[in-house]
């Protein structure tokens, strides 16, 4: 099928031409309902986006006529593709050359320093940094022109905005100190042993690790896993006689274009194939004219989606979960049971010898396909912290661990770790003070209303997550009696094998 490069571009010189002109007729208009874009923001986003558009061509891309780039900042999204006419299950959307990638292979960071960066992560975050330096002479110039400079991801977060995020496990996985120490001590290093390669001799450590903060947000929110084209593995596997792990087969990349696409749970229609020297965006179903078209970034948390690209739609919290830790556990085991730390200890080093036992569990909403609402794994944990001695006993000597169906004891700890999680959320204070629909979040003299808003997103769904645990958890009460305990999925229900599963989280 022929993709016809001439008809993209013009179409989208044309949009360029409307949408600049309109939106400077329309400045005082726009410029009021696109929070913090300013009329000069308007005119360079559109010229970056036409410039990248003439890149992308010389660079070999070939787009369908049947999309177009679009400008998505009204509704937070920044620039997106949307099809212009109706488009076919499996037609191609647009194919780029691996040569367009910016990987660290096709980088012109010297290779002496290449050598050096065996972490795929930092490697690409380096030369990054090498590529944006090098102004107009880097082949990228035009695309770094487009990816973003500012974000809401939870790593840009105040402590006070954090904050707003009491009671998710999400503000620990945020990684500030470890990504900080690992630019401080193996990036900033190197950047001052080459002087002359980086032109950053000017700026201070601070700044340079504020440039390391800035192309890992990207990596983490644009970055593709870039599978190694078949007939090097080929070529490879001939070498040795052995085929690579798949891991070992990708690099981290950067692929223009394909990285434009947003993303929405339960509304990808197209997908990234892999191919020798390029790669082919292709759509999966029929995307009428007018729609979005949005790639998958998988089956996350609301949270997640927070902390990696910093956004949030209500479509994510079908897989929202709750944590809840070890410690947590023992606090309510130690008040249900009213064992001493001694009984309670020597289950948790029994646990431990049959490596059974972790730091933490997710707790599902009970309608998440294919994931369990109270892991076989937690409810093993819980039934044995709460066993009577001698049976305790009796099961060490049988050498079998107990079914995963909640017991009294079990469902009685959960319940207990519910109550204490649910009063850690309502510590953000935003529970109490706003509902889901309440639109006066965005009011109030708030310095980032769009992140309270998206905090209360996150905070409301796995409260929810609680909530529905907890109603089952009581509606159980009744079923215990009869031994059954609380409903899972048929689909797990291999689990309840009187051996224990060993898969640590
Ligand atoms: C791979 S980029 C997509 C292109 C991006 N919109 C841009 O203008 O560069 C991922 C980023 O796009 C934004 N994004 C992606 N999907 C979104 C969605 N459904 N709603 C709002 N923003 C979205 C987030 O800022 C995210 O970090």
């Amino acid at each position: 099928m022929a993709l016809v490069i001439d008809a993209w571009r013009v179409s989208m010189l044309r949009s360029h031409e409307y949408s600049l002109w309109s939106a400077i007729a329309e400045l005082p208009r726009v410029s009021r309902g696109l929070r913090g874009v300013l009329p000069g923001d308007m005119v360079y986003f559109e010229q970056a986006s036409a410039s990248f558009i003439l890149w992308l061509e010389q660079q070999g891309t070939t787009v369908t006529n049947k999309i177009e780039l679009v400008d998505l900042r009204l509704r937070g999204a920044g620039r997106g593709v949307v099809a212009t006419q109706n488009i076919g299950e499996d037609d191609k959307l647009f194919s780029v050359p691996r040569s367009a990638m910016l990987t660290i292979q096709n980088s012109k960071l010297p290779d002496d320093i290449k050598a050096q960066l065996k972490d795929p992560w930092l490697g690409l975050i380096v030369a990054m940094i090498y590529e944006d330096q090098q102004g107009a002479d880097s082949q990228w110039k035009a695309y770094f022109d487009v990816l973003p400079t500012t974000f809401d991801t939870l790593m840009f977060w105040s402590d006070e905005e954090l904050q707003w995020l009491h009671g998710s496990a999400v503000a620990n996985k945020i990684g500030r100190d470890s990504a900080d120490a690992a630019f401080k001590d193996r990036v900033l290093p190197l950047i001052r042993a080459h002087p002359g390669v980086f032109k950053l001799s000017d700026s201070s450590d601070d700044n340079i690790v504020q440039i390391c903060h800035r192309m890992g947000s990207i990596i983490m929110a644009y970055a593709f896993d870039i599978e190694t084209p078949e007939s090097e593995n080929e070529q490879k596997e001939g070498e040795d006689g052995w085929e690579e792990d798949d891991m070992e087969n990708q690099q981290k990349g950067m692929i223009p274009l394909a990285d434009i696409l947003n993303a929405d749970a339960d509304r990808c229609n197209a997908k990234l194939y892999y191919e020798d020297d390029k790669v082919t965006m292709k759509a999966i179903q029929p995307i009428a004219a007018g729609d979005e078209i949005f790639n998958d970034y998988g089956p996350l948390p609301t949270a997640d989606v927070l902390r990696r690209y910093g956004y949030t739609t209500a479509n994510y919290a079908q897989y929202d979960v709750v944590e809840i830790s070890l410690e947590d556990i023992k606090l309510a085991a130690k008040h249900v049971t009213k064992f001493d730390e001694v009984e309670l200890e020597a289950r948790l080093q029994y646990l431990e010898s049959q490596d059974s036992v972790d730091t933490a569990y997710d707790i599902a909403r009970p309608s998440q396909e294919d994931v369990q609402q109270f892991p076989d794994e937690l409810c093993i944990v819980v039934n044995i912290l709460t066993l009577p001695q001698t049976e305790f006993e009796q099961m060490k000597k049988r050498e079998k661990m107990l079914k995963p169906t909640l017991s009294i004891g079990g469902t009685k700890v959960l319940s207990q770790v519910m109550v204490a999680r649910l009063q850690q959320y309502l510590q953000s204070g935003q529970i109490i003070h706003h509902t889901y629909d309440e639109p006066d979040v965005m009011d109030g003299g708030e310095q980032n209303p769009r992140r309270k808003a998206m905090a209360l997103q996150v905070i409301g769904g796995e409260v929810e997550v609680l909530r529905l645990a907890m109603s089952v958890l009581d509606a159980s009460v009744d079923n215990l009696v009869d031994g059954a305990g609380p409903k899972r999925k048929a689909a797990n229900d291999e689990a309840s094998s009187p051996t224990i599963k060993r898969n640590k989280q």
